[in-house]
């Protein structure tokens, strides 16, 4: 008999060959077929297949006990046809290249979907926030900014947060770009603290988004959210204040995780009291006995799945065992191409990441125009923007998808890459 180490590599290895988890390889496959399917040349794949620059940066970091670190980051601009680029940081002991690239340009997808005026960008820095000091990681956050300083600007290209980055993150990337310019530039970047320019409701915006997605496809799939069972993986700020959203809306969440597992109570959890216990780093399995892994929580009895951690957790390894009615994918690349095809073959209706996060960078652009006109406005009224731009571009996919009869997924690349293809055409680049 193999030990269960051999069954997990054989298993492995079985995966590897059924399908690529390469996530830049599995958007440019996607891309392809938006692209065919609108009628563009090869030329425009040609040009939108990378990004049009990539830099890589290393990071020499002074660490608390007198040794000097050197830790390497990236910037990923996708396309700046329709205006400067935007997008997340992340903080990851996983981060690689071609994951940057990826994110990049599912940013500039997102960007087309909700119609702002942005192309797509993203960063990333190999490192493990979670065992550097605050400090440490004020000296990693400014040097980040020093390092890319050349390429990113508030016309250029606006950073945000993403995973293991926060407002804190961002107030002293502000700062360092400020004092680098030497004038303050809070348009530099968004999800700041509220003081130093932050826009009211983007700490809960990209949930907010997520929210408006599960309340759409639940009519659609004609049931009701009050009472159904939702499944959550990930706590931090995507996967927190959905289960509180959720929870306020009468659905019943039975079941959440971080990065050490999960806690499943089939008659609800206790929201309020996680949302208590988690910290920062949206951890809070810990201080419990009982705890089921996240590949179980995964495959748990539901009505609806929100994958809101990290890419790749949905595969052709557990599509087939998934028993959710409806999977909102509010982590970016959380279903492979593969996994895609089995659950739509199911009849799962699986609302794709660039739609259902895109309310992160909706609320970040709020937040860019209040620092530019130097106005603020009501959480009410960022709230109500938001609620507007979500419902619209979920309709418009779905209805994009059913004219076409293809997936949410390409349904949701063919309306994202159109504007951004359309811009590089009126701009006479192909
Ligand atoms: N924060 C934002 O505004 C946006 C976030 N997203 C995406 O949502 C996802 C979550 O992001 P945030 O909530 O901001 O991050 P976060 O850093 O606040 O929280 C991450 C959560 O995922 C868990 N996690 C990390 N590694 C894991 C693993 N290997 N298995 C299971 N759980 C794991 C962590 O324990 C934590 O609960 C990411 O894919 C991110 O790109 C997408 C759009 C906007
Ligand atoms: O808020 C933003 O600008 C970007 C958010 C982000 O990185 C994402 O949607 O993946």
């Amino acid at each position: 008999m193999p030990n269960n180490t051999v069954v997990n590599a054989i298993e492995k290895d079985q995966q590897k060959e059924q399908e690529s988890l390469n996530l830049f390889y599995s958007t440019q496959t996607v891309i392809q077929k938006a692209l065919n399917k609108l009628g563009y040349t090869q030329e425009m794949y040609e040009l939108l297949k990378d990004p049009i620059r990539m830099l890589t940066v290393r990071i020499p970091v002074r660490m608390d006990d007198g040794t000097v670190q050197i830790f390497t980051g990236y910037r990923s601009q996708h396309n700046d046809a329709v205006g400067p680029t935007k997008g997340g940081v992340r903080f990851h002991p996983e981060v690689d290249e071609e994951e940057v690239k990826a994110l990049s340009i599912w940013m500039s997808l997102k960007c087309g979907i909700t119609d702002l005026p942005y192309g797509g960008g993203k960063g990333g820095i190999i490192c493990d926030p979670r065992k550097m000091s605050f400090r440490e990681l004020e000296r990693l956050s400014r040097g980040y900014v020093r390092a890319i300083s050349q390429i990113v600007g508030p016309t250029k290209d606006i950073p945000a947060p993403d995973v293991y980055t926060n407002s804190q993150i961002m107030a002293w990337m502000m700062d360092e770009y400020s004092r680098l310019r030497e004038f303050d530039s809070p348009g530099f970047i968004t999800g700041k603290p509220i003081v130093l320019g932050g826009s009211k409701g983007r700490e809960t915006a990209t949930a907010r988004g997520v929210t408006i997605c599960v309340e759409e496809a639940v009519k659609k799939k004609g049931f009701e959210l009050q009472g159904a069972r939702v499944v959550i993986q990930g706590f931090g700020n995507a996967g927190s204040y959905l289960a509180k959203f959720m929870h306020d809306a009468g659905a019943k969440v039975i079941a959440v995780s971080d990065v050490y597992g999960g806690v499943h109570d089939p008659n609800g959890l206790d929201i309020d009291y996680l949302l208590d216990r988690r910290d920062s780093f949206g951890t809070f399995s810990k201080i419990f006995e009982h705890t089921i892994s996240n590949s179980e929580l995964l495959e748990l009895d539901c009505d609806i799945l929100v994958p809101a951690a990290i890419s790749n957790q949905i595969t052709a390894l557990n599509a087939a065992n998934i028993k959710a009615k409806i999977v909102v994918e509010a982590a970016n690349g959380p279903t492979t191409l593969e996994a895609t095809t089995i659950l739509t073959e199911r009849g799962v209706l699986l609302v794709p990441d660039i739609l259902a996060s895109a309310g992160g960078v909706t609320v970040s652009y709020f937040e860019w125009v209040q620092n530019n006109q130097g106005y603020y406005w009501s959480e009410e009224e960022v709230d109500d923007k938001l609620s507007r731009v979500m419902i619209h571009s979920f309709e418009n996919i779905y209805q994009t998808a059913a004219l076409h009869r293809v997936d949410m997924r390409l349904a949701a690349y063919m309306v994202g890459i159109k504007k951004v293809a359309e811009a590089a055409r009126f701009r006479g680049w192909v």
